[in-house]
C-alpha cells in the first residue's frame, strides 16, 4: 500500500497518465493492464504479457503462436551490427554494449514513420537477447555465435545463447518469470526518460536508448548486479547480519532494499524469492539463498525495509549460471515492453513533457568587464 509522500525527486507528484499498469494501488500492488502480477507470473508467459502490453489485450492461442513464430525470425543480427559489437572490448560495461547495440540497429533500421513502431519494438524484443549475448560470447569466449535458435521463448533463448545449450525446464521458467516481473512499472526513471524523449516525437531508438542509460544506474537496474556483489561476499547468516549491522552504521545504501513507491514490500519479490529457493535446492547449495533471507529478515527488523524486485534476483540469476555483468541486461530484454507501450501512449495523446523549475540562483546582475572577474 501507498502512504502519501512528496518531496525531492517528483515524489508523490502525478507527472501523466497510463492505463498500462498501476504500481501501489490494487491490494497486491503491481497490475499490468489490470491483471494482477502474481497472476501473470503463474499463468501465461512472456511473450503473452509482450503482447498485452503493446497490443492492449492479452493473445488468444493463434494470436500467440503467430507472435513467438515472428519474434522467432527477427533473432538474426545484421553483419555491419555484429562488427560492431565485435569492436566492443570484453572489459566494457555491458548496458553500453545494450546502449551501442540498439543505437546500431536503430541506424541500419530506423524508424521511418510512427506507423513502423509496433514493427521496430518487436525486431528490438527478438534482437536483444541475441545482440548481448553474440557480444559476450564473442568477446569473452572468442566464438562468433549464431543467434537463431528454436526456442519458443525469450528466456529460454538467451540462456541457450549464452551456455550454448537448450536450458533445462526450471531455467527456461524462471527466465520466463523473471522477463515477466521486469516488463513494466508506470513512471519509473528508465520509462519517464523514454516517455520524455518520446514527447519531443523523437524516435523509438532513442527513447530506448535514453532508457538503458536511465536503467543502467545502481540506484535502478543496476540494483541487481550490486546486489550479488553484496552477497557473494556473505559466508553464512551471521556475516550477513554483521555485514549489514556495519554497512547501515556507516550509512551505506543496501542495494537490493526499498523503493520510491512501495511503503511495505514489492510484490515482485516474493515471487522471485520462491524460484530462487527452488534454484538453490536444484543447484545444491544453498548459500546465497539462506544468506538473503538472513539479509531480508534484518533489514525489516532494523530499518523497516524490504526487498524489491531485484534482490532475490541476485541469487536466481546466479543459480541458473549467469554472469553478474548480464543481469541488468537482462533487464533491459523484458523493460522493452513497458518503455515500448509508454512511447505508443506518449504518442497516442502528446503533448511536449517540459516541467518548471524553482530557481535557487542569484538576483539579477550586470556581466562585469573580464578586468574586474
Ligand atoms: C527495479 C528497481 O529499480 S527497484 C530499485 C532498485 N534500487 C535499489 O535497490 C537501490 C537501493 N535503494 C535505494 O537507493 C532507494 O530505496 C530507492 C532509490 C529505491 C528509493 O529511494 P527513495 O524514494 O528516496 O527512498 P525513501 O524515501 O523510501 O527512503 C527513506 C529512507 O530510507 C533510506 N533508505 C532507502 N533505501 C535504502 C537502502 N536500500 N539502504 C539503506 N537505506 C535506505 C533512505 O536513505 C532514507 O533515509 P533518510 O530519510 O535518512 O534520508
Ligand atoms: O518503479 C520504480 O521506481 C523502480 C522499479 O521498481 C522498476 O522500475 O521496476
Amino acid at each position: 500500500m501507498t502512504k502519501a509522500i512528496g518531496g525531492a525527486g517528483l515524489r508523490g507528484q502525478s507527472a501523466g497518465s497510463t492505463a498500462l499498469c498501476t504500481v501501489g494501488q490494487s491490494g497486491t500492488g503491481l497490475t499490468y493492464r489490470g491483471y494482477d502480477i502474481a497472476e501473470l507470473a503463474d499463468k501465461v508467459s512472456f511473450e503473452e504479457v509482450a503482447y498485452l502490453l503493446l497490443k492492449g489485450e492479452l493473445p488468444n492461442s493463434e494470436q500467440l503462436a503467430n507472435y513467438r513464430t515472428k519474434l522467432k525470425g527477427l533473432r538474426g543480427l545484421p553483419q555491419p551490427l555484429k562488427t560492431v559489437l565485435e569492436q566492443i572490448p570484453a572489459d566494457a560495461h555491458p548496458m553500453d554494449v545494450m546502449r551501442t547495440g540498439a543505437s546500431m540497429l536503430g541506424n541500419l533500421e530506423p524508424e521511418a514513420t510512427f506507423a513502423d513502431q509496433y514493427e521496430k519494438t518487436d525486431r528490438l524484443l527478438a534482437a536483444f537477447p541475441s545482440i548481448i549475448c553474440y557480444w559476450y560470447r564473442y568477446s569473452h569466449d572468442g566464438v562468433r555465435i549464431h543467434t537463431e535458435t528454436d526456442d519458443d521463448q525469450i528466456g529460454a533463448h538467451f540462456l541457450h545463447l549464452l551456455h550454448d545449450k537448450k536450458p533445462s525446464e526450471l531455467h527456461a521458467k524462471v527466465m520466463d518469470v523473471s522477463l515477466i516481473l521486469y516488463a513494466e512499472h508506470e513512471f519509473n526513471a528508465s520509462t519517464f526518460t523514454a516517455r520524455v524523449c518520446a514527447s519531443t516525437l523523437s524516435d523509438l531508438v532513442s527513447c530506448v536508448t535514453g532508457a538503458i542509460g536511465s536503467l543502467r544506474g545502481p540506484l535502478h537496474g543496476g540494483a541487481n548486479e550490486a546486489a550479488m556483489e553484496l552477497i557473494e561476499e556473505l559466508r553464512d547468516e551471521q556475516h550477513a547480519r554483521a555485514t549489514l549491522a556495519y554497512k547501515l552504521e556507516h550509512k551505506e545504501k543496501i542495494m537490493g532494499f526499498g523503493h520510491a513507491i512501495y511503503r511495505e514490500s514489492d510484490p515482485r519479490n516474493g515471487i522471485i524469492k520462491g524460484w530462487s529457493e527452488k534454484l538453490a535446492a536444484e543447484f545444491g547449495d544453498d548459500r546465497l539463498y539462506r544468506v538473503s533471507v538472513a539479509c531480508e529478515s534484518f533489514m525489516w527488523e532494523q530499518k523497516k525495509l524490504f526487498c524489491n524486485a531485484d534482490f532475490f534476483h541476485a541469487s536466481a540469476y546466479h543459480y541458473m549460471g549467469i554472469p553478474t555483468k548480464l543481469f541488468t541486461p537482462i533487464f533491459v530484454c523484458s523493460r522493452l515492453t513497458g518503455w515500448a507501450a509508454h512511447v505508443f501512449e506518449q504518442r497516442a495523446n502528446n503533448r511536449i513533457i517540459r516541467p518548471s523549475a524553482d530557481y535557487t540562483g542569484p538576483e539579477p546582475r550586470s556581466v562585469p568587464d573580464i578586468s574586474e572577474r
